[in-house]
């Protein structure tokens, strides 16, 4: 059997001969993410009665959000309000926790220079909430907040984009998933809504902008293909919502709009692209837009917010791993250590030495001096013996000169002379 080093450092491909078991995997994720249902936040974005809440509740067919029944004229505002509401959404056994965040004042004011602030600065902290988890301890009940799309509703001007949308787009899109829609599409003609579109992509493309746009990869078949390329040419989506049945000449009923002239249906992609947007939106593009904002947006602030923090990213770890390169590495840093802990020993070595060294030089010096001084204290005792000796030999002199005197008093008495024992016992020596 040839060995994987002999096949190159790429994986090998080989071919089972029976089945393991592991083609059933995306079966098991099914399952575990059946059970555990999907956490979906959407934003919606646009100016007061562009029909955001009728939308958001003619796309999950439930009142997720209230509407107002008759237009009713906003007054002005004074700021951005962030307000969310979720609703537990099931079907078919699947169940779907929908976060819709609204802001309402969004270009309500009377001026509306800043009003995209307040909203970058919600999903970015919530991207902080999770940022914030993530590096808890215990990360088993992480809630994600995370806006995964917002739906910009744009007003049916057919003038292209104000200065309020290309600021808003501008400052978003690198934070949110961003899909455009024209609000209240039924108030244009059929010609005017296509024009309009082709004037809000060259804006888009002129600033720079980046929109959600569904893209085919080389895994997706024919069919995948040309549906994201259907849905792709919609992009921004004409939309009409309404949550009313309305009677059409043939008697049946659908969710629509009536005027004098006839009914414009919500689910006719002839007459708009709401079931266009649905199918982005909710039935093929749902996980997507989730990992985009997990992988690609989320992903790029936290790399930003962490660099800005000080954390410096250690590339070493995305090296390819080379076992012989790493062995050379290991003893080229093996080596540069046990030099260095010879070099401190020799210095600790010479240290020592220069410090015996001192010691003995100080205690010969203290030998010397003591020497001296016995050798001064010795001579100042041989001279006072001499001195004394000196003395003793003057004094027997002049004892022997007074004998002499005495025999020469007494002639033929025997002089008594003092043994020398005794002369020692008096103190003569
Ligand atoms: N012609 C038309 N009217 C719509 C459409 N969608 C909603 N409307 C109407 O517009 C009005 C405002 O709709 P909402 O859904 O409350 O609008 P909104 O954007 O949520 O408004 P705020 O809650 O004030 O932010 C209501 O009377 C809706 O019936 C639409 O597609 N076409």
């Amino acid at each position: 059997m040839r060995s994987a080093q002999n096949q190159g450092s790429g994986a090998i491909k080989k071919k089972m001969n029976g089945y393991v078991g592991f083609s059933n995997f995306p079966n098991q994720e099914h399952r575990r993410s059946i059970k555990r249902g999907f956490n979906f936040t959407l934003m919606v974005v646009g100016e007061s009665g562009l029909g955001k809440s009728t939308l958001i509740n003619t796309l999950f067919e439930s009142k997720v959000y209230p509407t107002k029944e008759t237009e009713v004229e906003t007054p002005a505002r004074t700021g951005v309000e962030i307000t969310s509401v979720s609703a537990d959404i099931q079907e078919n056994g699947v169940r779907l926790r929908l976060s819709v965040v609204d802001t309402p004042g969004f270009g309500d004011s009377i001026n509306n220079d800043e009003a995209w602030r307040p909203i970058l600065e919600n999903i970015e902290s919530r991207f902080d909430a999770y940022l914030a988890q993530e590096n808890r301890v215990n990360r088993s009940k992480i809630v994600d907040n995370r806006v995964n799309a917002v739906l910009y509703f744009i007003r049916p001007s057919g003038h292209g984009l104000r200065a309020i949308d290309i600021e808003f787009m501008k400052h978003l899109h690198t934070r949110v998933n961003l899909i455009p829609v024209i609000a209240r599409a039924d108030t244009l003609a059929g010609r005017e809504v296509e024009t309009f579109k082709a004037r809000i992509m060259a804006d888009i493309n002129f600033h720079g902008i980046q929109i959600f746009k569904p893209v085919s990869d080389q895994f997706d078949d024919p069919e995948t293909v040309a549906d994201n390329k259907a849905i792709a040419s919609k992009v921004p989506f004409a939309v009409v919502g309404s949550e009313k049945l309305v009677d059409r000449e043939d008697g049946t009923k659908v969710r629509g709009r009536r005027y004098p002239w006839g009914v414009i249906e919500v689910e006719n992609e002839a007459h708009n692209d709401f079931v266009s947007l649905r199918q982005m939106l909710l039935r093929t593009h749902m996980e997507e837009l989730r990992d985009a904002t997990d992988v690609g947006l989320y992903e790029a602030y936290r790399t930003q917010k962490l660099l800005a923090l000080g954390h410096v990213q250690d590339n070493g770890v995305f090296r390819e791993f080379n076992p012989r390169q790493q062995l050379e590495e290991e003893e080229r840093l093996h080596g540069a250590k046990m030099g260095k802990l010879e070099a401190e020993m020799a210095a600790v070595f010479r240290q020592k030495v220069q410090e015996k060294e001192g010691k003995l030089k100080q205690s010969e010096e203290e030998l010397h001096s003591r020497h001296q001084q016995m050798k001064s204290v010795l001579e100042k005792q041989r001279l006072e013996l001499e001195e004394k000796r000196a003395r003793i030999g003057t004094g027997m002199q002049q004892q022997n000169t007074s004998i002499d005197v005495v025999a020469a008093a007494h002639p033929g008495e025997p002089v008594q002379r003092m043994p020398s024992k005794d002369k020692k016992k008096r103190g003569f020596f």
